[in-house]
């Protein structure tokens, strides 16, 4: 017999999730541009209005790349049911995200999503589970993107049965580490956040209410309501785009991203970036504190010369 309330690695590890479909349209395409401040500033704005309205009618919104996160958020949210997995909902952080684009995605899709846990660790006063979904085109069987999801589960502790911590991996480590550089960065994009940002961003189905109501985010010990991990990551890659890429979204290949600290809703977040060959290096920090709360990289196909 099985104890909902202890650890048991191995049946977390060997979990298998049943392979799920998932339809999305051009409404959502739209919602979530709107979510990660796309025109926000400026509603003429030709390097972002494409995500939101297209002249050539709404089956040609283009669809911006970090959008292929979403589809790993409805397993994260099913955590809970994992067998063998013991933590406190309420006490989730979302400490990183990697995402890979195989093609642009289209503005209409039914996909079918394949998961499987990618690494298990044991922190000390933390749990990681690492979670990797690969999204496939259901009518051709194309893939399109691969999501790795890391959930920072404070308090689910000691399920470690060695002197050693437990610690399960089934990726290459390195490859989404990254260094932010000590150097001058090569472009500075400032951007506020609006203080309904979390608001309009849960819309794209992560309902969370962590990021919007008052008393769960205290539970979770913050003075209000934080911003979901993936908005701030979103406004990163825009500033990306819009500065290094010269707005071309299908230039990027991998996006990757750790979480630092939360960001709270209508805070400022300046991106600083660093072009090392073919992979923009950058640092998120928010302004009202002068802390970083995001770094990681962004992989490219190629560089535009105008954007240079
Ligand atoms: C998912 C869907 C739900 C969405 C929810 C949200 O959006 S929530 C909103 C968005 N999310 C947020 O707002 C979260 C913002 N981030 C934070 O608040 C903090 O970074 C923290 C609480 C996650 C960890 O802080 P801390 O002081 O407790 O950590 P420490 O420095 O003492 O390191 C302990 C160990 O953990 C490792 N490790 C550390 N960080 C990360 C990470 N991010 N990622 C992975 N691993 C991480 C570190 O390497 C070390 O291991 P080592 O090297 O010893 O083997």
């Amino acid at each position: 017999m099985s104890d909902d309330s202890v650890m048991n690695p191995e049946l977390v590890i060997n979990h298998k999730f049943p392979e799920v479909t998932h339809t999305y349209g051009e409404r959502d395409v739209a919602l979530y541009a709107l979510g990660i401040g796309a025109c926000a500033k400026d509603a003429l704005d030709d390097k972002e209005l494409k995500y939101v309205y297209h002249e050539d009618g709404q089956q040609s919104i283009k669809v911006f790349p970090t959008f292929a996160a979403l589809f790993s958020i409805g397993l994260t949210s099913q955590l809970s049911q994992l067998p063998g997995f013991a933590f406190d909902p309420r006490l989730l952080l979302h400490g990183q995200q990697y995402i890979e684009i195989y093609k642009p995605l289209p503005t209409n899709c039914l996909m079918q999503n394949k998961s499987s846990i990618v690494g298990l660790h044991d922190k000390g006063k933390a749990a990681i589970l690492e979670i990797e979904v690969v999204s496939y085109e259901k009518e051709t069987g194309e893939p399109l993107c691969m999501n790795r999801t890391t959930v920072y589960l404070r308090g689910a502790v000691g399920f470690s049965k060695s002197s050693q911590p437990y610690s399960f991996t089934k990726y290459p480590r390195d490859q989404t580490s990254s260094k932010t550089p000590k150097t001058q960065p090569f472009v500075v994009h400032e951007e506020c956040t609006q203080p309904a940002q979390a608001l309009l961003y849960r819309l794209s189905g992560d309902y969370n209410p962590l990021h919007s109501d008052p008393k769960i985010a205290e539970v979770a010990g913050f003075s209000r309501p934080i911003l979901h991990g993936l908005c701030t990551l979103g406004f990163a890659v825009r500033a990306i785009i819009k500065t290094i890429c010269n707005g071309d979204a299908n230039l990027v290949k991998a996006i990757s991203g750790r979480f630092l600290l939360h960001v709270y809703p209508g805070e400022t977040l300046i991106t600083e970036m660093w072009l090392q060959g073919l992979r923009v290096l950058y640092q998120t920090k928010v302004k009202e504190r002068n802390r970083a709360v995001l770094a990681g990289f962004v992989d490219l196909n190629q560089l535009r010369s105008s954007s240079l």
